[in-house]
């Protein structure tokens, strides 16, 4: 038997058996063969060489966007229109056949956009290309899940359990659970918080059927089974996701209203452009880019070229500036002057370890130079953000 009827058949199992106290290690046990079962599934065929031909497309700019979604939703579409790119879009299904990226220039920043192929249910089992689809989901920071908002409302439940079973997990953090594996010891089990999901014995039977017979287990919150499966399986890629309903001008205002409303959603329409500023604006937030401006002493900071920074890709403290900018400038700092909204006054005498927030102004005190001390100000830069020549009438910044 294969893998995918082992799983369809655990599943059967699974969906005939009542839920209750009896019955619960046994579920347990079953949800453990499965994520078991899924992970072979994505280990590639022995001798293959990485597979997704088409799909391999270069990192660029400062962050990748993928476009997900069924065919015909309007994925092509929206590329071509949040960045000029031609990604060829028709009313039949599967247009698109490989990954097609373009550029979205957005606050000073570039983004990459990648179009994909639709992928259909069954997606996470190899069905079409949705095995490739997906490895470029993951490799990304941000999935926009594009849904037609007159097509079931059903799509966006299926597409998400496709990219749960290859290990995706949307919108969520990782679960509070320290896990280690041992060489002996045995089990030592640990818990912070009051746990109603999971119990010591449940957490024994599925490190059992792992095979797993000395770690270290600490729960630091009310996790579930399915968590913890997820922290032994450790494979797994928190990414958030935006759900963009497409084609709202053919439903109506009722429709457009209830969709809008669902978590983590945006309308629009690609036909009567609506809404592409809210959907870009968005994606930006989610992004959690940090935009730095790096002022030389005694000079007006660049406004056009900012640093940028992520708090979920390497993260954003002056440290992390400082390596963006030279490799040896954390040797060379003796204190990084900061204005902006991460200074508790302008400018602030901060370390190394001072978290920025998006248009802090840094300067980079080195051992052998001397600060200005107040001399100078910012001028208003004529092209400098909004936020920045707002804060310089407040407090105007010195050095
Ligand atoms: N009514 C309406 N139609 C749209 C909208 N956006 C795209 N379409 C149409 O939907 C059809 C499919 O668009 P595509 O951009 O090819 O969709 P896709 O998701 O890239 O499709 P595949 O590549 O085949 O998966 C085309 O006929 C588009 O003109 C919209 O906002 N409203
Ligand atoms: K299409
Ligand atoms: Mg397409």
């Amino acid at each position: 038997m294969g893998i995918i009827e082992r799983i369809k058949e655990i599943e059967a199992e699974m969906a005939r058996t009542q839920k209750n106290k009896a019955t619960e290690y046994h579920l347990g046990q079953l949800k453990a063969k499965i994520a078991k079962l899924r992970t072979q599934l994505l280990e590639p065929p022995k001798g293959a060489s990485g597979g997704g031909e088409g799909f391999e497309v270069t990192k660029y700019g400062h962050g990748r966007v993928a476009l997900i979604g069924f065919p015909s939703v309007g994925k092509s579409t929206l590329l071509t229109m949040l960045t000029g790119t031609h990604s060829e879009a028709a009313s039949y299904e599967f247009t698109t056949l490989t990954c097609i990226p373009g550029v979205i220039h957005y606050n000073d920043t570039k983004i990459q956009l990648l179009d994909l192929p639709g992928i259909i249910e069954g997606a996470s089992e190899g069905k079409g290309r949705g095995r490739q689809v997906i490895a470029v989901a993951k490799s990304s920071d941000l999935v926009l899940m594009v849904l037609d908002a007159s097509k079931s409302e059903g799509h966006r439940q299926i597409l998400t359990k496709e990219l749960e079973a290859v290990g995706l997990r949307l919108n969520k953090q990782p679960p509070q659970i320290y896990f280690k594996k041992k060489k002996t010891g045995g089990i030592s089990f640990n818990t912070t918080a009051p746990l109603t999901h999971i119990d010591e014995k449940l957490c024994y039977q599925i490190l059992h059927e792992y095979k797993i017979h000395n770690a270290e287990v600490l729960f630091r919150e009310n996790a579930t089974v399915d968590d913890f499966i997820d922290v032994i399986e450790g494979n797994r890629k928190y990414i958030k996701c935006v759900y963009v309903y497409n084609k709202i001008d053919v439903v109506g205002i009722d429709d457009v209203d209830r969709l809008a409303r669902q978590p983590n959603s945006i309308v629009i329409s690609c036909n009567l452009k609506l809404n592409l500023d809210r959907l870009l604006a968005r994606m930006w937030d989610e992004m959690g880019l940090v935009r730095v401006y790096s002022k030389p002493q005694g000079q007006q900071p660049d406004f056009d070229e900012p640093f940028v920074l992520s708090s979920d890709r390497g993260g954003c403290t002056v440290e992390d500036f400082c390596n963006h900018v030279h490799r040896t400038l954390v040797k060379d700092m003796k204190y990084a002057l900061v204005w902006g909204t991460s200074a508790r006054h302008n400018p602030q005498n901060c370390g190394l370890s001072q978290h920025l927030e998006d248009e802090d102004v840094v300067q980079i005190v080195k051992k052998k130079e001397r600060d200005e001390g107040g001399r100078g100000r910012f001028k208003s830069h004529s092209n400098a953000p909004a936020r920045i020549a707002d804060r310089e009438k407040k407090a105007p910044l010195k050095q």
